[in-house]
């Protein structure tokens, strides 16, 4: 299987061409081409195939074998892929996921796209629709979690993916490893959720560490990030633009209430291209 590797802020990924290649089982293929010691090493695998409905579509696939919805650095890195490997000239693409179309915006500069810029949509805070399930709440904003017999306040966001966003007065404090997956497989969220654990700077500015629903701590989330900047906003601790430092990177997020939808800007970037034996 020939593929490239590559990564939006550190959030990496295996691209494979579908209109080349064929994957019969892309969970079973995600799960062994991830492991950094057996396979190629990523966090997931992110499929580019083709779409009826608008110029691409993505099939993304955790670390773990399992499918998610939607990937803000991934479909970033597949805005690069199509238009570098000339699979369009367009610099406005339309790319369908599980969780909608979206439409992006690529900056290239000497043939290559540097950065894109992304209409991720409405922001959903309906619980049954993320899912979580918290009491009778139809939304839930800053309410109290205890994990790991510590209470941290929470707000939940769907950005096409399920999020959780905890706001923390320091993220390199944190144990991750220990706390993450308590809060992946908590008993409110029936599908698991991605939670980003969240330290205000000021008003413009957000670090942001997160821990992946199938994935564990990657350096990066575009959806989570542009669910914490929301919570963030919702919560009045910033105002409607911020910039989000992440472990691997910076991303601009930004709230269009007039339009109730998110823009994410950030770059993309290509490791190298590969081809792999399956077994
Ligand atoms: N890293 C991705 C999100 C992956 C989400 C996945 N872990 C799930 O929802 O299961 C991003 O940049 O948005």
């Amino acid at each position: 299987m020939k593929f490239t590797k590559m990564h939006g802020c550190g959030n990496d990924y295996v691209y494979v061409n579908c209109f080349n290649e064929t994957i019969d089982d892309p969970g079973k293929v995600a799960k062994f081409v991830s492991d950094r010691h057996f396979g190629i090493g990523s966090d997931g695998m992110i499929c580019i195939c083709p779409s009826d409905k608008a110029d691409f579509r993505m099939a993304m696939y955790n670390s773990d074998g399992s499918e998610g919805a939607m990937c803000g650095n991934g479909v970033r890195c597949i805005a690069k892929y199509v238009y570098d490997y000339g699979l369009t000239d367009k610099t406005t693409i339309t790319i369908e996921t599980k969780a909608g179309i979206k439409e992006l915006k690529l900056t290239v500069e000497d043939g290559k796209v540097t950065w894109v810029r992304v209409d991720m949509g409405a922001p959903i805070m309906e619980a049954s629709e993320i899912p979580a399930i918290y009491d009778e709440l139809d939304e839930i904003i800053d309410q109290p979690v205890i994990v790991d017999g510590k209470e941290y306040k929470i707000t939940c966001v769907s950005m096409g993916n399920p999020h959780g966003v905890v706001f923390v007065d320091s993220v390199d404090d944190l144990d991750l490893e220990k706390i993450g997956p308590k809060f992946e497989n908590h008993a409110m969220f029936p599908d698991r959720v991605n939670t980003e654990f969240i330290e205000v700077i000021d008003e413009n500015t957000l670090k942001m560490r997160v821990w992946e629903r199938g994935a564990g701590e990657t350096l990066a989330c575009g959806t989570g990030a542009c669910a914490s900047a929301y919570a963030a906003y919702l919560n009045h601790k910033t105002g409607k633009k911020v910039l989000v430092h992440l472990t691997g990177g910076d991303l601009q997020i930004e709230y269009d209430e007039e339009k109730n939808t998110i823009f994410m800007t950030g770059p993309a970037t290509k490791v190298f291209d590969g081809e792999i034996e399956l077994p």
